[in-house]
């Protein structure tokens, strides 16, 4: 089975990268998984997605770090985020958001891969997630989304990725870690180094135990 990682930056996955002795590159290949670096954001992500993603590939997995909605959830957590919207595509109608689905022009919400069995994938939750271009930063967006939507975990580009795969019919996971709260913004709390280092140790299992 030959997967598509694809991650938004070479940081999140540096550790994987040095770990299968890769030349850093937008595109790395190897005998059974290719890696894709598509660069942060929707746009991005699709972009680089129409260019490398192909019937060659029986899944895609898309590997990054993420915001927590829930504060119960430990910085550096790894989750599957089976479910992803695009939760600002829509139209604002007085005081309500009305979903793409209403405007008649298509849909907002995708589905992950739910039912693979893979010793990596039993320990993890499994949660609902959103993707966003303006990471939420004030406490009444925040209270808005949670009211509307009540995602767990918050990326940029997560719903794009199964977009795409949707449409070329190929299965996706996508395993993100959490860095951050979603709060009113508050960097110096961000656990990154955490997050991604979780992360890789997941990835690296994962493709070596596949
Ligand atoms: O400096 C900021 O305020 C800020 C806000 C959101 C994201 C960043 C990043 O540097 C990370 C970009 C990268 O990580 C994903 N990510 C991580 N946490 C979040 C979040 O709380 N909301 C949205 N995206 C997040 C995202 O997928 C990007 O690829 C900085």
């Amino acid at each position: 089975m030959k997967i598509l990682l694809v991650a938004a930056t070479k940081a999140e996955i540096a550790i994987l990268i040095e770990h299968f002795h890769l030349a850093e590159d937008e595109f790395m290949q190897t005998e059974a998984f290719d890696i894709l670096i598509t660069g942060v954001g929707m746009t991005a992500t699709a972009f680089a997605m129409g260019k490398y993603l192909s019937a060659s590939y029986q899944l895609v997995l898309n590997l990054g770090i993420a915001g927590s909605f829930d504060p119960g959830i430990p910085l550096g957590s790894v989750l599957n985020i089976v479910t992803d919207d695009f939760s600002e595509l829509g139209a604002e109608d007085k005081g309500t958001f009305l979903p793409i689905e209403n405007l008649g022009f298509g849909k907002s919400s995708f589905q992950a891969l739910n039912n693979l069995l893979h010793p990596s994938l039993s320990g993890l939750p499994k949660v609902k997630g959103i993707t966003v271009n303006t990471a939420h930063g004030t406490q009444q967006s925040i209270q808005e989304i949670r009211n509307r939507l009540n995602p767990v975990t918050e990326s940029m580009e997560g719903a794009a990725v199964l977009y795409c795969c949707e449409k070329e019919g190929i299965a996706c996971l996508q395993i993100r870690s959490i860095s951050n709260y979603v709060e009113p913004r508050n960097k110096e709390s961000w656990k990154i180094g955490l997050a991604i280092k979780n992360l890789n140790e997941w990835a690296i299992g994962f493709l070596t135990n596949s």
